[in-house]
């Protein structure tokens, strides 16, 4: 049964974000800041994580009312044991017309064969600096480019689809953005920068280390002119540049400067089972519980259809409108809920 249905703004269900684990092998300072992702932090424990099982029930609820496309994420996706098990099982729902993955790719070279022959579509791999010692440092645990590099080589030969995405900061990485514009333009990977985002409430995010989108393309047009194209598709996130005389483009996701809201058709779904409206949402709804407690398909389907009805998010149009004088508010942290 296949049932479109709008939240309080119009916005259809169409995206549905699963993250996998709460664990993480890099601690990102913008993400999951050392200090406080130590040693003693309280992770999920694997009886409080959604089994294979329960997240494809849920994928079959969600494609019936209208969801097509699902990306896996994380903390880091491929820190859950056979997760090409699970991709194998999203790839049989019905409905399903587009698996994604987001990852920091540490662990992509080992895996990309078996989670394209389960059935994964694309992936999307972060890196935020082709220099060694910066690299090093933000992903906070001295990993190697190069180790990420193979990673997206590996998944372009394994026949994925692969996208780059760099986070910039001001102060941080912002001098890196040209050389990864080159890098990525030779090699034939389209680069997405991502204006760094005051997600959670332990990244210190400042207004100030955010590097506008249009200052990003400004730059790169200079050394490489670039002219804007269409979306690819309703909702897309990047806004998106072609090389001139070239098929080869990058994207802007601009989320500080020119919030995407209006348009947001994506649902979360937390590693524990809660589904969260919004990115910046302080609370979600669990849909883990429901279902251990034995309810049925049409009961948690009823309860996914109350939420997204009621759904009235749209953060960053309103930081927009009011930074910097926004009210404190706690927020699910991004490693939780996966970007
Ligand atoms: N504020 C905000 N940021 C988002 C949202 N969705 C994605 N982002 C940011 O954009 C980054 C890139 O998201 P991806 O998951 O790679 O983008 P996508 O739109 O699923 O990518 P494609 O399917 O390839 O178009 C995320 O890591 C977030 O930082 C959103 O709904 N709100
Ligand atoms: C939370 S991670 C999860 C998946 C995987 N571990 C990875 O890094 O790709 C998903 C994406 O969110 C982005 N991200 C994390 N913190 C961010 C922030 N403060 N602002 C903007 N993007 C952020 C990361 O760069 C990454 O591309
Ligand atoms: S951005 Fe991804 S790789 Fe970095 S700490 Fe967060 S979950 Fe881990
Ligand atoms: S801030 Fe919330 S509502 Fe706005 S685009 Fe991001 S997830 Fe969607």
């Amino acid at each position: 049964m296949q049932n479109h249905v709008l939240d309080a703004r119009n916005r259809p269900l169409r995206d549905l974000r699963i993250s996998v684990t709460d664990k993480c092998n890099f601690r990102c300072q913008y993400c999951m800041p050392a200090d406080i992702f130590g040693p003693d932090y309280p992770f999920l424990p694997q009886h409080k994580l959604l089994s294979f099982e329960e997240i494809t029930r849920l994928t079959k609820i969600f494609t019936s009312l209208g969801v097509e496309k699902i990306r896996i994420t994380g903390g880091e996706p491929l820190m859950r044991k056979d997760l090409p098990e699970l991709i194998a099982m999203i790839r049989q729902v019905d409905g399903v017309r587009d698996i994604a993955m987001t990852t920091n790719g540490s662990l992509l070279a080992k895996h990309a064969h078996a989670l394209k022959a389960a059935g994964l579509d694309r992936v999307t791999v972060s890196l935020d600096s082709l220099d060694r010692e910066r690299f090093g440092n933000m992903n906070g645990r001295g990993y190697e480019v190069e180790t990420i590099i193979q990673g997206i080589d590996a998944a372009a030969a394994a026949g994925l689809s692969v996208k780059i995405n760099m986070v910039v900061q001001r102060g941080v990485n912002d001098q890196d953005v040209l050389p990864m514009a080159i890098f990525f333009r030779e090699k034939g990977y389209t680069l997405r920068f991502i204006e760094f985002m005051d997600v959670g409430n332990s990244n210190g995010w400042k207004l100030d280390q955010v590097v506008p989108s249009q200052e990003i393309v400004e730059l790169i047009h200079a050394h490489m002119p670039l002219e804007p194209i269409d979306p690819n598709y309703f909702g897309e996130v990047a806004s998106r540049y072609r090389y001139v005389g070239t098929t080869q483009e990058i994207g802007l996701i601009s989320s500080v400067t020119q919030a995407f809201c209006s348009t947001c058709t994506r649902a979360r779904l937390s590693a524990e089972g809660k589904l969260y409206n919004c990115l910046f949402a302080s609370v979600g709804e669990d849909l883990r519980a429901p279902m251990r407690e034995g309810k049925s398909d049409e009961e948690i389907r009823e309860q996914i259809v109350d939420i997204w009805q009621k759904r009235d998010d749209r953060y960053s149009e309103i930081r927009l409108s009011n930074t910097p004088d926004l009210p404190p508010r706690s927020k699910v942290e991004m490693s939780h809920i996966g970007g």
